[in-house]
């Protein structure tokens, strides 16, 4: 049952902040997944400070379960001694049937809810478990003496919560966004993949065999084959839901750390179908997720003479051959602001963006 319109915006603790009633689009080119608990890694957070959009202090998995009070407590030390800037904290929580969860939350927004943007929520499966910790968040930021409502994202990883996609977007106007889980959405489905994101070299198809004269398919010919892309749908429909409820899309990890080309099609695909970041799961990752999801030059250039060519926005003009009109200049709008966004935190992009002529 979802809240009336009238209450939808209304705290849900006594003391709690209001909720915000539109999420801001805030630069989240690479989510970069780092496990508080080990001292290695926790050692360069205050170093990757301002080198990327959001650093994401991980609870759930890749944290073993002897490790994960110390994961917690080590967030809580790194959100109370790191001056994090313009870039974000977020962090993923145990998921909500674990142990740890009430913990997590518990712990995190009672010490440094003040510091945190986003709770990250894994193997949401429909709207029951964003209100479950909307109104557990609401008690908390209340006790806590928190201005600002901490914002949700969770994590599509069931075939569940794939099937319900839109009511978790429409559950709670904390929900920020939605990041596609490769790795357990193919566990859950029964999917006969072994990997962490990515393709996979057996989801193709064939061209047609070749003919001889008389018009007789040749099946021992050579054909060629083209690999397809298996996460297609999941993200299609994330973007649809995402954009319908003015939240954010994410791809989500891509394991196989080393091959960067696969890893900068992927993110490429979901740059280009909606999203706006991915997760970085090694500094590696960071500067793949950052040059794709960052419009290129070419494409900002292109946006800009666009726009200046179609004044008010309406009727139809040639560039170059081909026509732009009304919905042309929509994308174009769309470019430009993130171009924007992103120049505003990053000043060698701005520069390049800076140096961009608009031709007539
Ligand atoms: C599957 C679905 C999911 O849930 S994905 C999300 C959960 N997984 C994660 O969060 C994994 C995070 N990443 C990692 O644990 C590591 O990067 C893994 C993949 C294990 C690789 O580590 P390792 O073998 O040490 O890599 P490396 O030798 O190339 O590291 C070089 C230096 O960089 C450091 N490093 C590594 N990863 C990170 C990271 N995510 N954030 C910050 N620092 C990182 C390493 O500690 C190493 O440091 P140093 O040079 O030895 O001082
Ligand atoms: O948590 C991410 C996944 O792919 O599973
Ligand atoms: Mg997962």
């Amino acid at each position: 049952m979802t809240r009336s319109a009238k209450d939808f915006f209304a705290p849900l603790a006594v003391g709690a902040p209001a909720p915000l009633r539109e999420i801001p689009a805030r630069p989240s080119r690479a989510i970069h997944f780092f496990d508080p608990g080990n001292e290695k890694m926790a050692a360069k957070v205050p170093q990757m400070v301002g080198t990327v959009d959001v650093l994401l202090g991980n609870l759930e998995d890749a944290v073993k379960a002897e490790n994960k009070e110390k994961a917690r407590q080590g967030l809580v030390d790194i959100g109370r001694s790191t001056d994090f800037g313009k870039t974000q904290l977020w962090t993923r929580v145990n998921s909500l049937d674990s142990p740890w969860a009430l913990d997590d939350l518990t712990t995190l927004v009672t010490e440094i809810g003040d510091t945190l943007d986003v709770i990250m929520v894994p193997k949401v499966q429909g709207a029951e478990d964003i209100h479950y910790v909307d109104r557990l968040l609401a008690q908390l930021e209340a006790k806590a003496g928190l201005t600002k409502p901490l914002q949700v994202h969770a994590i599509l990883e069931t075939a569940r919560g794939v099937a319900n996609i839109e009511e978790i977007c429409a559950a709670s106007p904390r929900m920020q966004g939605l990041s596609l889980g490769p790795a357990d959405l193919a566990a859950d489905r029964r999917m006969k993949t072994t990997r962490v994101g990515g393709g996979h070299p057996g989801y193709l198809v064939r061209q047609d065999p070749q003919r001889d004269d008389l018009g007789v398919p040749q099946y021992d010919g050579p054909r060629a084959t083209y690999q397809q892309d298996l996460w297609h749908y999941t993200i299609a429909r994330m973007v649809d839901a995402c954009a319908m409820h003015g939240i954010y899309p994410y791809y989500g990890p891509f394991g196989d750390i080393k091959d960067t080309v696969a890893c900068e099609d992927q993110f490429r695909n979901a740059f280009l179908l909606g999203c706006v970041g991915a997760w970085s799961l090694h500094p590696a990752q960071i500067a793949i997720a950052h040059k794709v999801f960052s419009p290129s030059v070419e494409d900002v250039a292109h946006a800009r003479r666009v726009i200046a060519a179609m004044g008010d926005g309406t009727g139809a003009v040639m560039i170059d051959g081909k026509m732009e009109d009304d919905a042309s200049v929509k994308q174009c709008q769309v470019m430009v602001a993130l171009a924007e966004e992103l120049a505003a935190i990053d000043p060698d992009l701005k520069a390049q963006y800076d140096q961009i002529e608009v031709q007539a």
